[in-house]
């Protein structure tokens, strides 16, 4: 009898998959907006998203290590565990899937989001981080993989309380999440999609009766190559806002859930960043160390987020009086954690989607969420 092996999978560049470079696709849904079909049926506008396919080729390449990589998580993440080895875990599959190349060709889109309970996001560990998953503890897992500066962005949110606490906020979000996914497409007005998604999210409470709210300053926002927020947020509750979602247009569907305010503020020390476009002349008043840590941030990520620990990794000591010009400066954006009110929790899902001419796809669904 063949010894079973217990030995976990190799893991190997993802290429090895798929030799001839066709990546499977997302989920395929119609736009909403299109009421007589004439997009879906169109051949021209087939042959339209036909022009982009390489584009999509690197999506749908990201996609299919994301769900790898996320499933890997959840089968290995456990109380106990520190969030630094939490974050290795993710960050070097992510990296040996897409076959350990340069930082900026294809690997960790943005850095690795593990934030807990009243903080809602933009937490990683930075290095020397002794924090250790707790079991009561709810964690928004939020993980980017890009190939050709192709960014997924995709979340979910992991808990280990076996008592069912969680299970009323993380049904609530899962659905307002799945209703802004269904409710975005060509022509559609951001507005409208903060109204439903809001409907959708406030139809819930936990079972102790508090109400569950949506984080009104967290927002989805399109996707741009190499830059994570491209200039268009998509609100989570009704907020005016009449821009509507065009054509070729990538976004990521976030929403937010909260026991607390629903508003979220800047605390704690910082760990995600990136280069503002642009603003290279921005560095000429500054020091010669300054100039010299923009040229490897430049080098080593261009416009995509990173962290400390990435910084570190690209070579980088005793950098942080440069970095903190360079925030000064409007050079760098510093995205700080952001909490909600001490005590309460959140929760959070989220799907990158691609509005091609003819059909909407959900590149980063998987049979998990
Ligand atoms: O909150 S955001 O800054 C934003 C939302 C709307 C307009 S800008 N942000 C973009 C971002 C910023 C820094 C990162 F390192 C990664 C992403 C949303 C987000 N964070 C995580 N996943 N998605
Ligand atoms: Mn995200
Ligand atoms: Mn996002
Ligand atoms: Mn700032």
């Amino acid at each position: 009898k063949k010894k079973k092996s217990n030995k976990k999978k190799k893991l190997v560049s993802i290429e090895h998959s798929y030799p001839d470079g066709i990546y499977p696709e997302g989920q395929w849904l119609d736009h909403p907006m299109d009421s007589n079909t004439y997009r879906t049926t169109s051949e021209e506008m087939r042959y339209l998203d036909n022009q982009n396919m390489a584009k999509w080729q690197d999506f749908r390449k990201g996609a299919e290590i994301h769900r790898r990589v996320r499933a890997k998580a959840k089968s290995q993440i456990r109380p106990g565990m520190t969030m630094l080895e939490i974050a290795d875990i993710i960050e070097s599959s992510i990296r040996t899937y897409a076959g350990n190349v340069a930082a900026k060709v294809a690997g960790v889109g943005f850095p690795t989001g593990l934030s807990l309970n009243h903080v809602a996001a933009h937490y990683t560990p930075n290095t020397g981080d002794k924090k250790v998953l707790a079991s009561s503890d709810i964690m928004k897992v939020d993980i980017g993989v890009h190939v050709n500066g192709r960014i997924c962005d995709s979340a979910f949110t992991m808990t280990f309380d076996e008592t069912g606490k969680y299970d009323e906020i993380l049904a609530a979000v899962r659905d307002a999440t799945y209703t802004g996914v269904r409710e975005s497409g060509i022509d559609v007005r951001l507005n409208d999609v903060g109204a439903a998604i809001q409907e959708v999210m406030e139809s819930y409470e936990t079972r102790d009766g508090t109400a569950i709210k949506c984080i009104r300053n967290l927002n989805g926002h399109n996707i741009g190559d190499y830059v994570i927020h491209g200039g268009k947020s998509v609100p989570i509750i009704a907020n005016g806002d009449m821009t509507k979602m065009e054509e070729g247009e990538v976004f990521a569907i976030e929403t937010f859930g909260s026991t607390g305010q629903g508003y979220v503020v800047p605390e704690g020390e910082c760990s995600h960043y990136a280069l503002n476009a642009g603003m290279d002349a921005g560095v000429k008043g500054l020091s010669e160390r300054a100039r010299a840590l923009f040229s490897k941030i430049d080098a080593s990520f261009g416009t995509l987020p990173w962290c400390r620990r990435y910084l570190e990794r690209e070579g980088e000591e005793k950098y942080l009086f440069a970095l903190n010009q360079l925030v000064r400066a409007g050079v760098v954006e510093d995205y700080p954690p952001i909490v909600d009110k001490r005590g309460s929790y959140t929760a959070q899902f989220e799907h990158t989607i691609i509005l091609h001419p003819h059909r909407k796809e959900v590149v980063t669904k998987g049979d998990d969420y």
